[in-house]
Order: structure tokens, then sequence, then C-alpha cells
């Protein structure tokens, strides 16, 4: 891809501006962050020796009564490339055949490269529909608003760019394990009993360095483009709405750490351009740090993608991953990616390590006054679990003294 003038990219902002159709149905309050739970997908696809479907279904399962409210539960990639997302088919028939419980109405998110991809989900869908009962998605225009997502909460203040900062001594860890990690609003949507409904939707990638792209998914960036196109319209037709990842956005393992925040800002509007509702944006290798997050985050302003359309998916590789979330919390992003327990990888991002961790959000977000209703306790128990049963060390610091303290407590 050529590298693209500022002005170039801010042309075409204004054409996706003007030409906007989606509405983005996860915008969040001032005060509110959503965490996206990739952990049962980038946290388990790098992972060599071959863990059970069983296992990764219980970990869905365990998530899901957390509080967390999207959960990225497996991939459709082509078993040759990923062999451990293979059973991801069984993953999602269990999801549908006997709802996981949770307190509230959970999005599920399902990896796809290609049509092909989609028509696995699909078919998986429908066998489960036929044996399970599950009521089939209504068919949609394309249009995401009328695909039976909730009404958007209401839009933050456009002036508030970020959550007050809690500049307190309150130290979040001597908060009392009866109320720590859930407010009040969770605990009170987790009274309601009835079962509660589930939503399916799609999420694509492609890579912002022609490298990359070869090695992740044997194609250009262009071929991705035009291979999305048709699997953006086919999903949306079917309920399910597309979101999209641009890997390596802030450094590639085989073209070094400069990668041109101008062409992730011009595939950030295509993909918006294309009906996307959300762009999360990979820091892939890691290599991200504070000045190149906000020059990003800087250029993607610059050229109109507004941030509530934007997600940040950092990898703790070089210990950046905390420093670049606060910086792109001051910018007024609102959702992050993270993995429980830190697990994760890219099977053709070689040396780059885990997710930031679900438990170290949880922990950040809550000493900064921000609410993502997850609670600590239980995702640093299922953190411990997780990387128990696949015998590998807890990547994440605040889920391993919040387990010291539980256990401590007697009550791990
Ligand atoms: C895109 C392809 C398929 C191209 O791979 P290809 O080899 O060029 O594809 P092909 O169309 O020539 O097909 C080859 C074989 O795969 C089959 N095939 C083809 N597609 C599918 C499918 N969807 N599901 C099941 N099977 C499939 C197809 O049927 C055929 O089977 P054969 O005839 O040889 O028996 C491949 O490169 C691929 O699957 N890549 C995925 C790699 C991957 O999953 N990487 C990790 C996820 S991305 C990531 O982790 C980054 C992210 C999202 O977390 C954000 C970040 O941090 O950057």
């Amino acid at each position: 891809m050529s590298l693209l003038s500022s002005a170039t990219v801010r042309r075409r902002a204004y054409r996706h501006l003007s030409k906007r159709t989606f509405s983005s149905s996860n915008r969040p309050l001032a005060d509110h962050v959503r965490l996206v739970e990739v952990g049962p997908r980038d946290g388990l696809q790098n992972e060599k020796q071959s863990i059970p479907a069983e296992t990764k279904t219980e970990l869905v399962r365990r998530l899901a009564r957390t509080g967390l409210e999207t959960i990225e539960a497996g991939s459709f990639v082509a078993p040759k490339w990923v062999p451990q997302m293979a059973a991801s088919d069984q993953v999602l028939s269990s999801i549908l055949s006997n709802p996981p419980t949770s307190p509230h109405p959970i999005t599920y998110q399902w990896l796809l490269p290609n049509s092909k991809g989609l028509d696995n989900m699909l078919k998986t869908m429908n066998n489960s529909n036929s044996s399970s009962g599950y009521p089939t998605p209504p068919p949609s225009p394309n249009m995401p608003s009328s695909s039976g997502y909730p009404t958007p909460p209401p839009s933050p203040d456009p002036q508030d760019s970020g959550p007050a900062l809690n500049t307190s001594s309150m130290d979040p860890n001597a908060m009392s394990s009866s109320t720590s990690g859930v407010d009040s609003m969770t605990q009170a949507r987790r009274t309601n009993t009835s079962a509660p409904t589930q939503k399916h939707e799609a999420s694509i990638f492609l890579a912002a360095t022609e490298s990359f792209s070869k090695k992740n998914t044997n194609c250009t960036i262009q071929e991705s483009l035009d291979r999305f196109a048709p699997l953006m319209t086919s999903s949306r037709a079917a309920g399910h709405p597309v979101r999209a990842y641009i890997s390596v956005a802030l450094g590639c393992p085989f073209e070094g750490p400069d990668t041109n925040p101008h062409t992730v800002a011009d595939l950030a509007i295509k993909l918006l351009e294309m009906g996307a509702t959300e762009i999360s944006v990979a820091d892939t290798t890691g290599m991200g740090t504070a000045p190149t997050t906000r020059k990003l985050l800087q250029t993607l302003k610059e050229a109109g993608v507004l941030t509530e359309d934007l997600a940040m998916h950092f990898h703790d590789t070089f210990g950046q991953a905390l420093v670049n979330t606060l910086v792109s919390l001051e910018h007024g992003v609102r959702t992050f990616d993270c993995a429980v327990g830190g697990l994760g990888g890219c099977p053709y991002s070689p040396g780059a390590t885990g997710n930031v961790a679900t438990e170290d959000l949880v922990y950040l977000m809550r000493s900064l006054g921000a609410e993502t209703g997850v609670s600590l306790e239980e995702v640093s128990r299922i953190g411990d679990w997780i990387t128990g049963e696949i015998g590998k060390g807890n990547g994440s610091s605040a889920g391993r003294a919040t387990m010291a303290r539980l256990r401590r407590e007697g009550g791990s």
C-alpha cells in the first residue's frame, strides 16, 4: 500500500463522515469503560498443545458470569493455519444449545478471515438452531441499527475527553471483597435471574503492513478489503454486525516499529465505510509506546475517526500496555480488548506475547474511578484456573496479587 499523505486521508475522512450509515451501538458513558474479553480466541490460539473444546467452553462459561458483556469466543479460520481454533464450532454450538449463565446479555464475537469462515459460522448456527430451538436471527436489511441490538446509551459529553482521573490516595486493593469489582449497578443487574439473551458478531482482521498481511492471511491489504466487502454485507444481512481489527498498527514484526499512522487511519475509514461497527486498533507486537500511541490516536482523530468507533487492543510484550491504555483513555477511548491471565499471542507475530490482562485493566480502571462492571475477584480466579489448565504462568500482576489476597483471606 502506498504511503498516503495526510491531506488524502483527511479527504477520505470527510467522505466517511458525510456517508456514515452506521451507528455506534456500544457507545459508552463517560465514566464507563467497556472491556472486550479476547482470551478464548486470541488468548488460546497460539498455544501449542491442543486444548480440549470442553476447556474452551468452560472458559467462556466462567467469563460470562463475571460482568463482562463482550467475549470473543473463537475463530473460523483455516485449521491448517491455526489448528488450535479448529473446535470453535463446538464452542459455538455449546453456547447456543446451552446458553452460559450471565447477569446480563452477552455479545459473542467470532473471528473470520474470509467468506468461508462466515459460511462455517452460519452453518454451525443453523445446525444448533435445528437441534436446540435457539431462535433463528431475523434477516435484516444491511443496516446494523435494525439488527436487534439495544438502543445505545446516551452519548457522552463531546467535550469530555476522559474520565476524571482519581488522584486520591485510595488504594483500590483495600476495598472489601464484598463490594470490590462489582458496582451497585452490576449487583442490581445480577438480581435479574430471567434467561439472558445472547448476540453474535463477526470480527474480521487485516493488517497495516503488506508483510504482515501476507504472513497472516496470504493476501495483500487490498485483497483483504476485497474479501471483506461481501463478507460484511452477508454477515450484516444475517443479523450479525461486524467488528474489524487493524493489526500491526503500532509496529510490525517484519517491517519494524514505524507503521505509518496514516495507513491505519485510511484503513479505519474504509472499514467504517464498509459497515464495521467498531475498529479495534491492534498493537500486535506490543512495540507501541506512549508517544507512538498518542501520535496514532491523534492521526485517527485528524482523519475524522471518532473515538467511540475505536477499541484499543494492546499486547504487553514490552510492558507498555497499561501506559498505552492510559494514553488512550486520556484521548477519549472507552473500549479495550484484554485477555484473562494475560494469555495470548498471534501465531504469525514471532516473539509477541500476551494481551494486556483483563485483571490488570479492571484494577487500573477501578483506581481511576472508571466503571467496567467486571468483578476483579472473579476474573482473577478464572485467570488462575485457565493458566493452570494449560500449564502457563499467570501473566497478570493484579490477578496474582488478588489471588494471594483471596488465599490469605481463605476465599479463593
Ligand atoms: C485467510 C486464509 C484462509 C488464507 O489461506 P490460504 O491458504 O491462502 O487459503 P485458501 O483459500 O487457498 O484455502 C486453503 C485451505 O484452507 C481452507 N480454508 C480457507 N478458509 C477457511 C476457513 N475460514 N475455515 C476453514 N477452512 C478454510 C480451504 O478450504 C482450503 O482447504 P483444502 O482445500 O486445502 O483442504 C488463512 O491465511 C487463514 O486462515 N489465516 C488466519 C490466520 C489467523 O487466524 N491468524 C491469527 C488471528 S489474527 C490475530 O491474532 C491478530 C488479532 C486479530 O488478534 C489482532 C492483533 O493483535 O493484531
